[in-house]
């Protein structure tokens, strides 16, 4: 697990020098949960924000010299805001790089008031919506279907709105197609606001997809439990900071390398020039530099050309035979604009 160990807290005596931590709140959110791991232990001041961007903003003024940012999930892909901030396309956030990574296991929870007492004459018998609704049919012919353990424990006639964040609804999809299709689907910012926006719903039939301690944090029934679609349901999560406050490490000849660590970098290469973009690919495979994600959004240079980032294996600082600084040589002279985006230890190898 990535704790972060290389800024200790100094100050005077009965002064609070706590150091700052900003993350997606607001608390109980599967961010703040990442937030704890990273950084353990009564020195740290957490502060929620109420979006990812604002994580961002604190790191690049200097307002908390860290933040946490889920970067992706292992079965609905990129967090857009997140990719968004590395890209940096309006120069905002020149200094931020990333500095370590967590991997939190997500199950999500639905949550709720619970249903009325009802006759058990309307329903199959155990008062619980039997999963029909994912039946094939011509028009659609490969349903998704909800794992096995994602059933309803009580009746959902009464829920007529979920909130969530739209991760957490396409780590669900099966289970919202079989058990609430056509319930009104409301994203939020996170799902601890879901779970405090279904809370504050008097009528009782709002629900949210959330984490079990949102639940509880919110006082809130748990209608369903472990309702992802895969079992291995992981969300990665960046800590950021300001490049210029991080240890740097020199080159450290010698040790273990492969796979100890991960780079993020970004780049453009030439429109035009059929081949670009393998040619910096490549540079990667002469390096023997295993690549671990590739990503790409909009340039925002013109419609339709992309900026493009690659994580892999290996770090800036630690690199006794050049092969990182290689891969950079080559992102110079091919890449129309590049940028190191941080090395930090890898903590998923294997
Ligand atoms: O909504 C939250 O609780 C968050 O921390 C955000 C977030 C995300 O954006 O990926 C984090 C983990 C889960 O994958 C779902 C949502």
């Amino acid at each position: 697990m990535t704790e972060i160990t290389t800024m200790t807290t100094e100050g005077q005596p009965g002064e609070d020098v706590r150091k700052q931590v900003a993350f997606l709140g607001p608390f109980s959110s599967y961010s703040h949960q990442a937030t704890k791991m990273a950084f353990p232990g009564q020195g740290w001041e957490l502060i929620p924000t109420e979006t990812i961007k604002e994580v961002f903003d604190a790191v690049q003024s200097g307002r908390t010299p860290f933040g946490v940012v889920p970067f992706e999930n292992s079965t609905h892909g990129t967090v857009t805001f997140t990719l968004d901030g590395l890209a940096d396309r309006t120069s905002a956030y020149a200094d931020v790089a990333v500095c370590a990574e967590v991997y939190l296991d997500v199950h999500h929870f639905l949550l709720g008031h619970l249903p009325p007492p009802e006759p058990t004459s309307t329903t199959n018998g155990t008062g619980i919506q039997s999963p029909g609704t994912s039946t094939p049919t011509a028009a659609n012919p490969d349903p998704l279907r909800p794992h096995p353990r994602a059933r309803p424990l009580v009746s959902l006639k009464h829920i007529t709105r979920v909130y969530s964040h739209p991760q957490a609804f396409g780590q669900t999809a099966a289970f919202l197609a079989t058990y609430l299709r056509g319930v009104d689907i409301v994203d939020v910012s996170s799902t601890s606001r879901a779970a405090a926006m279904a809370a504050a719903d008097a009528s009782g039939t709002s629900a949210a997809i959330a984490g079990e301690i949102a639940g509880e944090a919110n006082g809130l029934g748990v209608l369903a439990r472990c309702i992802e679609d895969r079992e291995d349901n992981v969300t990665r999560f960046f800590v950021i900071r300001r490049e210029d406050d991080g240890e740097k490490g020199g080159g450290q000849g010698g040790e273990e390398y492969a796979g100890r660590y991960k780079s993020l970098v970004s780049f453009t290469v030439p429109h035009r020039t059929p081949g670009a973009l393998a040619d910096v690919l490549d540079a990667f495979r002469r390096a023997e530099l295993n690549l671990t994600s590739i990503n790409s959004l909009p340039s925002l240079d013109a419609p339709f050309q992309y900026l493009f980032f690659v994580e892999f294996e290996g770090s800036r600082f630690h690199d006794p035979e050049g092969r990182v600084r290689g891969v950079f040589e080559v992102l110079e002279k091919v890449a129309q604009r590049w940028r190191w985006l941080g090395s930090w230890g890898n903590q998923r190898r294997g």
